[in-house]
């Protein structure tokens, strides 16, 4: 089957339609049709200076792949026309129209997977739209309550407990119930979508030293400890809670399929230290496929043509790779 794959550059002051423009410079053995403003596009093109033929999309699915130099379009007209860099609060609906519209195709299937360029959520939330993050906004449209933002590159991966919420909310939003759920999830997905056969899964804990047999704070006595004892009896592979300061060490990690950090910055730097655009962004417990980039907006590069488009090609092959393992190809 012809994987068709929806792609949504996201921030259009941003790198995200330069990507999209980069991106169709090849051929791919998928359709990708772009839900973005063909103006925005087109102007794009010109200021990189990059070949590029427009075709709209026009509802019917695609049975041939994109060939190189071709764009297809689902047109949704920005605001005001973007530039470059700077960010304009008016257009903060067309981003969250353009996720609306790729999450509607893929729940009809309409589209086999939708890969993610990156928005600013911060010009979004300006725009008075409440929005903290793709994976939360998928995660609604799917009516889903948990699901699990994973990022991987050549060696690692890395699941979060807790996503886009302030360090200050983390501790009480790590309750037995999502860090049974994420874990769960994790594993069957692990398992199902990834190949792993009994795949081991390391836990960071929350505290400095896991916690210091409770001395540094009992999340991990309180919490976390009785959550793996319950999923290890169940026959899931837990390693931890470990303290994550010394987790990120080969002894740990070469054999272990997945990390489970508790918050953002915990499992997130390391990930992107080791593999930054080389790293692909996987939202697991949709009833759709989603990867992303493992970078933002870069707002300073936006039109430069001097951008890493590597994340970004990783991030479709990824989709590819997951629809066709989805049809057993
Ligand atoms: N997938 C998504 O939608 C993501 C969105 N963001 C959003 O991006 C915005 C900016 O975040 P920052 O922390 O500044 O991160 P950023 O990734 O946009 O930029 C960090 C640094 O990396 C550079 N950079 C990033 N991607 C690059 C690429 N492909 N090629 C060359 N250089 C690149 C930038 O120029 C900048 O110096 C925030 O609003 C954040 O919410 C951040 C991460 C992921
Ligand atoms: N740091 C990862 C990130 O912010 C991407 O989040 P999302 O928009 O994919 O949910």
């Amino acid at each position: 089957m012809l994987p068709v794959i929806v792609f949504t550059p996201g921030e259009p002051a941003g790198i995200g339609p330069d990507l999209a423009i980069m991106i169709s410079q090849q051929a791919w053995p998928a359709a990708i049709v772009v839900c973005a403003d063909k103006n925005l596009l087109q102007a794009r093109a010109e200021q990189l200076e990059l070949p590029i033929t427009i075709q709209e999309y026009k509802g019917h699915r695609p049975t041939t792949p994109s060939p190189a130099g071709t764009i297809l379009v689902e047109h949704i007209p920005t605001a005001v026309a973007a530039v470059a860099g700077q960010l304009n609060v008016a257009n903060g609906q067309y981003v969250v129209e353009t996720l609306t519209r790729a999450s509607q195709g893929n729940l009809s299937g309409e589209f086999d997977a939708v890969v993610t360029g990156p928005v600013h959520k911060g010009i979004i939330n300006d725009a008075g739209i409440a929005f903290s993050g793709h994976t939360e906004f998928f995660a609604n449209q799917a009516n889903r309550n948990d699901v699990v933002m994973m990022l991987a590159t050549e060696g690692l991966r890395v699941a979060l407990v807790t996503t886009h919420i302030p360090l200050a909310y983390v501790t009480k939003a790590i309750t037995p119930e999502r860090l049974t759920q994420i874990i769960t999830i994790l594993h069957h997905d692990l398992v199902n979508k990834f190949a792993e056969v009994n795949p081991k899964i390391l836990v960071c804990g929350l505290n400095p030293h896991a916690g210091e047999n409770g001395h540094l704070g009992r999340e991990e006595i309180e919490v976390i400890e009785p959550v793996l004892e319950q999923l290890r009896e169940q026959g899931i592979n837990l390693i931890g809670p470990l303290p994550a300061d010394t987790l990120f060490q080969p002894k740990y990690l070469d054999d272990a399929a997945a990390v489970v950090a508790m918050y953002h910055d915990q499992g997130l730097p390391v990930l992107k230290y080791k593999g930054f655009g080389n790293a692909v962004n996987i939202t697991l417990g949709l009833p759709f496929i989603r990867t992303s980039v493992d970078h933002g907006t870069a707002l300073d590069m936006a039109g430069s043509g001097d951008i890493n488009s590597g994340s970004c090609l990783l991030a479709i092959n990824t989709a590819i790779d997951m629809v066709r393992a989805s049809h057993n190809e």
